[in-house]
């Protein structure tokens, strides 16, 4: 209790209290309420750290309130080194002025209801963050698609997966022995759903096998058969990889008129 007196009492005036006890040399004496009268040299070694540290930045700043303190405070010759270094360790009170600002509020709770909240600040676009890195809601769930869609309902059997088998199956589906140079001339010969040939990117086509596994329906496919389909193909769809998807329909290459020959 003793070092609890030295840091919280202000009461250094009063003179030390004389010890009635003796203390036999050797003998373990319990540091308890009324043993210690700080003024032995085993109380000294007992005296805990000073608190603020000597060295530390709030004794520092609190230095001359500290000493106002114990300028204020008389101290009497009687009173013991302990006691003394217990009126500079006072701790000092801080005013609001002087501590910390408390952190900025959290964005959620300075929003108002009714006002857009603004975009937060890892949404800047110099920021490489995506929006999918914040706790928002992702925006795809609230925006509606901007066009609705245009798939047809595809035959039990012809989904994507069964397109895929057929494609691995080994099955023809080319109906050529080699790849040829094709004109356009002969091209616009294979315009019939049953022999039907499209040129994309420069490379010709048998669509004929893909007609009932395409998600945009038949119909829409055919508008390419026996021409050039490159430009309808990267309107409607630039995404989707026909190189991969037909290459097991590839029958050759569109070349010039002149060049066939
Ligand atoms: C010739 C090669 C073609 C291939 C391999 C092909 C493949 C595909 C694929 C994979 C999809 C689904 C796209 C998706 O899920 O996002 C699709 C959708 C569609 N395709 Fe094609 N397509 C071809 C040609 C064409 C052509 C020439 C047209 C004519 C305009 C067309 C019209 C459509 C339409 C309207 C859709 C539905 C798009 C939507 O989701 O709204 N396709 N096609």
């Amino acid at each position: 209790m003793s070092y609890l007196r030295n840091w919280f009492s202000l009461d250094t005036a009063a003179p030390p209290r004389v010890s009635t006890q003796t203390t036999i040399p050797g003998s373990f004496v319990e540091e308890g309420e009324d043993e210690d009268d700080g003024s032995s040299t085993a109380g000294e070694d007992d005296v805990p750290p000073a608190f603020p540290a000597l060295n530390s930045a709030q004794r520092a700043t609190s230095s001359s309130s500290s000493a106002s303190a114990s300028a204020s405070t008389p101290t009497s010759s009687s009173t013991s080194n302990a006691a003394v270094s217990a009126s500079r360790d006072i701790p000092v009170i801080l005013s609001d002025d002087a501590l910390m600002p408390p952190p900025p509020l959290p964005d959620l709770a300075r929003r108002q209801s009714g006002v857009p909240r603004a975009q937060p600040q890892i949404y800047s676009s110099s920021s490489s963050l995506s929006p999918s890195s914040s706790l928002l809601m992702p925006m795809a769930t609230t925006e509606r698609p901007k066009k609705p869609s245009r798939k047809v309902a595809l035959a039990p059997g012809y989904g994507p997966l069964d397109w895929a088998s057929l494609k691995s199956s080994g099955r023809d589906l080319r109906g050529v022995e080699t790849l040829l140079r094709i004109p356009p001339s002969v091209l616009k010969l294979h315009n019939k759903k049953e022999d039907a040939w499209t040129a994309i990117n420069g490379k010709v086509y048998n669509i004929t096998p893909y007609l009932p596994y395409h998600p945009g329906g038949e119909k829409e496919l055919m508008r390419v058969a026996g021409r050039d389909g490159t430009k309808l193909f990267s309107l409607t769809h630039a995404w989707v990889n026909v190189e991969f998807m037909l290459d097991a329909c590839l029958v050759g290459f569109l070349v010039s008129e002149s060049y066939a020959s």
